[in-house]
């Protein structure tokens, strides 16, 4: 039985993650909260690793937020990950781990590049300036899987997830994603009654919205793949990078739309185009996960459905 960390277990990717490695059954789960471990400590993430020596580490802590957020604290978004990336591919050396997998995000690759977005865009212009500073940290996290592979024969895997959503999703009205802020937002004008809902932007930004369980299944499945496929993904003279979405996107004012059928909200959808729109369009190529065998199954209605009945349940307890 493989010992596996998944470090950020609490939040949305990590929770998804743990829950997808416990229904595998071959795996031990070790975690750590914040509290009990600053990943931004170099030392006391040297000495976790030294004395737990995990197999695989899943790399699911970060510094994470939607597009004000990003904005608004570029040196947190740009500290904090290059931080915790140095402490955790410092420990995950020192102990010898078999396997890593890192999460990038698909705002790393260049704001107005071709769509849908193949892994071999990296590099190749210029970054969103909402949250290029978010954006370089993830760079260098990929960057840091491969001059491990290169220099250290190491088998570093980076995922590139598209715009996330699920149960126990960050719901803050200004540090949250679209799809959470917009459905607590219609949420809170149903029950109060409030004639309009307001979105940010124009509504006219494309994004792709994958459920959490999803990836949590991805990362399961890659992490369980033989030595021989895992090897092939990391091997030294390629990037270890992979992408992983849904296939399709829509129109912010596609989803506020959807959220708002989803809530049951009767009133009026505004814009504020004086809040910034980000990326234009952003869809993922996800044609090498799906050649492994690999393929999201909740649509967005359905993941949308359980996502809001969740919140429901949170609201309540
Ligand atoms: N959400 C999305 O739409 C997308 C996410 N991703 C990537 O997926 C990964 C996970 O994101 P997501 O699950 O959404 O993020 P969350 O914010 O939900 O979870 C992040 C977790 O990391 C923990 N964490 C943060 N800083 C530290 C630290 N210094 N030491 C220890 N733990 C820490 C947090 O704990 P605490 O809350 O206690 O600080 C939290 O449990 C990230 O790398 C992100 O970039 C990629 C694409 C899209
Ligand atoms: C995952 C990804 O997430 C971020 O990039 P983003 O895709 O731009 O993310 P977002 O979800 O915040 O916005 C998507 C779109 O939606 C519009 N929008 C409307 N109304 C609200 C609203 O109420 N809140 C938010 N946050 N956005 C809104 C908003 O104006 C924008 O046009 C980065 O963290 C990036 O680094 C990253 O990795």
């Amino acid at each position: 039985m493989k010992k596996v960390y998944v470090a950020g277990h609490r939040g949305l990717v990590g929770s998804a993650t743990v829950k997808a490695l416990a229904a595998a059954g071959s795996y031990e789960i070790v975690t750590r909260t914040h509290d009990e471990l600053d990943l931004c400590d170099r030392k006391a993430t040297r000495e976790f690793f030294m004395s737990e020596r995990p197999d695989y580490v899943v790399m699911c802590a970060a510094k994470v937020g939607g597009i004000l957020a990003n904005a608004s604290l570029p040196v947190d978004f740009l500290h904090n990950n290059l931080a915790i990336q140095i402490s955790v591919f410092d420990g995950a050396h020192a102990a010898g781990i078999e396997r890593m997998i890192f999460l990038g995000s698909s705002c790393i690759y260049p704001r107005d590049c071709p769509q849908p977005i193949r892994e071999d865009y990296l590099l190749s212009g210029p970054l969103e300036a909402t949250n290029r500073p978010y954006a370089l940290a993830k760079i260098a996290g990929v960057e840091s899987c491969w001059s491990f592979n290169r220099q250290y024969q190491t088998r570093y895997l980076a995922l590139m997830p598209t715009n996330l959503y699920g149960p126990g999703d960050n719901y803050h009205p200004d540090t949250s994603h679209v799809l959470p802020a917009l459905m607590r937002r219609f949420h809170v004008a149903k029950m109060n009654r409030d004639p309009r809902v307001v979105a940010w932007g124009s509504g006219m930004p494309r994004r792709e919205f994958m459920y959490s369980l999803d990836i949590g299944d991805a990362i399961a499945f890659l992490l369980g793949l033989p030595a021989s496929d895992f090897g092939a993904l990391t091997s030294p003279d390629i990037a270890p990078l992979i992408n992983v979405g849904v296939g399709e996107d829509i129109t912010i004012r596609e989803l506020a739309e959807l959220v708002k059928a989803t809530v049951s909200y009767e009133g009026d959808l505004m814009f504020d185009t004086t809040k910034p729109d980000g990326t234009p369009r952003k869809l993922l190529d996800v044609t090498r996960l799906r050649t492994l065998g690999w393929e999201a199954k909740t649509s967005l209605g359905v993941g949308l459905q359980a996502t809001y009945e969740h919140f429901l349940r949170d609201q309540e307890a």
